[in-house]
């Protein structure tokens, strides 16, 4: 897909913290509308720090982080929710009620984020679980479900604002290989309808199945493979 206008991520001059250590440092990249970008890096290189950065979860105290029209620089409490509705979120740990059902699962974000038409809140429900290929599983509770359906279920749930930006932190991290590519495959659907997507993962067979734009936290920094080649595979 041809990339245009604004990037729906601009990052300037950005440093990120836990607490008082730095994890990345004075970061610069953008991420256009339309992209599908893997973010690699070994354990506590700052993956999880970096999407949290993006979804508000961690204030960032330096820099600028441009996500379609907010500044996350200077957010304010009242307007995180706002941003939240323009991104999805997907987490390997697939964060489902355990005792309640797909469809209460999913209603409940709706009603969270300002959806009160039973109607159309229906509509939806049916037409986020086909885009994520899961056929009648609306009344089935999470434990009746495989690992890669909740993963879907969760996935569906993230769609039901219709978000600029996807946001995944290893989303395929629990599955076997076969559901985790059919995972990604549905990922890559999502992106075809315009959707960017930012993915976390240690699965280097995706990447080399699916090649695209791979960033790699580094030694606090992030290397991009638009600008340098990388050597994903000696990451331990
Ligand atoms: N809540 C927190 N409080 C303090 N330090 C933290 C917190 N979360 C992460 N860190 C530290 O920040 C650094 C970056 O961690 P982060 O979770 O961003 O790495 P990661 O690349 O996502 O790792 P993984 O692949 O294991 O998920 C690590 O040194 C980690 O110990």
């Amino acid at each position: 897909m041809p990339f245009s206008g604004e990037p729906i991520v601009r990052i300037e001059d950005a440093t990120i913290f836990q607490d008082d250590k730095t994890v990345l440092n004075n970061i610069n990249l953008s991420i256009n509308k339309g992209e599908l970008v893997y973010l690699v890096g070994r354990t506590g290189s700052g993956k999880s720090s970096l999407l949290k950065t993006l979804y508000a979860d961690l204030p960032l105290r330096l820099g600028k982080i441009r996500i379609a029209t907010h500044d996350i620089q200077n957010i304010k409490r009242k307007d995180i929710p706002l941003l939240r509705r323009k991104l999805g979120v997907v987490f390997q740990d697939f964060q489902l009620f355990p005792d309640r059902s797909v469809a209460e699962n999913i209603f409940f974000v709706m009603k969270a984020t300002g959806w009160k038409n039973k109607a159309k809140m229906k509509s939806k429900l049916a037409e986020v679980l086909m885009r994520v290929g899961l056929g009648v599983v609306s009344s089935k509770m999470p434990h009746q479900l495989s690992g890669g359906e909740q993963q879907r279920v969760v996935i569906a749930r993230a769609l039901i604002n219709d978000p600029l930006l996807l946001i995944a932190d290893e989303p395929t991290g629990n599955l076997d290989p076969e559901v985790s590519d059919g995972i990604f495959q549905t990922f890559m659907e999502i992106n075809k309808g315009g959707t960017s997507i930012l993915m976390a993962t240690h699965d280097y067979n995706l990447i080399k199945n699916y090649p695209k734009r791979v960033l790699k936290c580094e030694k606090g920094s992030i290397l991009d493979s638009n600008e340098v080649e990388l050597s994903l595979f000696k990451v331990s």
